[in-house]
């Protein structure tokens, strides 16, 4: 399983989370990642971690006054990038040309999706992954595993009907082993995470609790 810890603009430490990220990565041998904000992506980086942008931007270099330039993220120590969170919704169009300017910067992709419907339409495009994420259980308590397993098998269903290349991970309230586990379980071969790590009182135990079923 790859775990993506996903920072969001929660007031935590960035580096905090990105040392305690790597030494469980290291400890358990299971691939985890932290997308922190952009402007924290070369510290993050440097504490050795894996590490993600959370969104880039559809454009190339030129006049973009505001953009996230997917060549800049890379610089800054990438090694992939998120699309469409259903906290930055991009048009289908800007999914396209931000997956371009993806494979430009060598950046892996992984596009976020409300439903398996939408999961289709996204695996369409030829991401690296796709993720579920029911909005209305993001940031809660109850994780996708349990609350709607069958979105998470169905999702598994609609990226494979599309293309068998494309990984599907699942998330929005996943906070502990067992959820991990559930998750693996229905079909998801990673998970996407953020207030369960972001917000604990203790980043590193939290994170050692994620992998302890794998
Ligand atoms: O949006 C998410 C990860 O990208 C999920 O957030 P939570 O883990 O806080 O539910």
């Amino acid at each position: 399983m790859f775990i993506l810890v996903n920072l969001k603009a929660y007031p935590c430490d960035p580096l905090e989370v990105a040392t305690a990220a790597r030494d469980v990565a290291d400890d358990a041998g299971v691939r985890i990642a932290v997308s922190p904000q952009a402007s924290h992506l070369s510290q993050v980086a440097d504490t050795g971690v894996e590490t993600w942008a959370q969104h880039v931007s559809p454009n190339e270099h030129g006049s973009n006054t505001g953009s996230t330039l997917a060549e800049a993220v890379a610089d800054a120590g990438a090694v992939g990038t998120l699309l469409n969170h259903s906290e930055k919704r991009m048009k289908l169009a800007d999914i396209d040309a931000s997956l371009d300017a993806a494979d430009r910067a060598n950046l892996e992709t992984i596009v976020c999706a409300n439903n398996p419907t939408q999961v289709g339409a996204a695996a369409a495009l030829s991401p690296d992954a796709v993720a579920v994420e029911p909005p209305e259980l993001i940031g809660g308590d109850v994780s996708v595993s349990t609350a709607d397993p069958g979105i998470v098998e169905d999702a598994v269903d609609a990226a494979a009907a599309v293309d068998e290349n494309v990984d599907v991970f699942c998330g929005a309230g996943v906070s502990s082993g067992d959820d991990v586990v559930a998750a693996q379980d229905l079909g998801a071969t990673g998970i996407l995470l953020a207030s369960g790590v972001a917000k604990a009182d203790d980043p590193k135990a939290a994170l050692e609790d994620l992998v302890s079923g794998l």
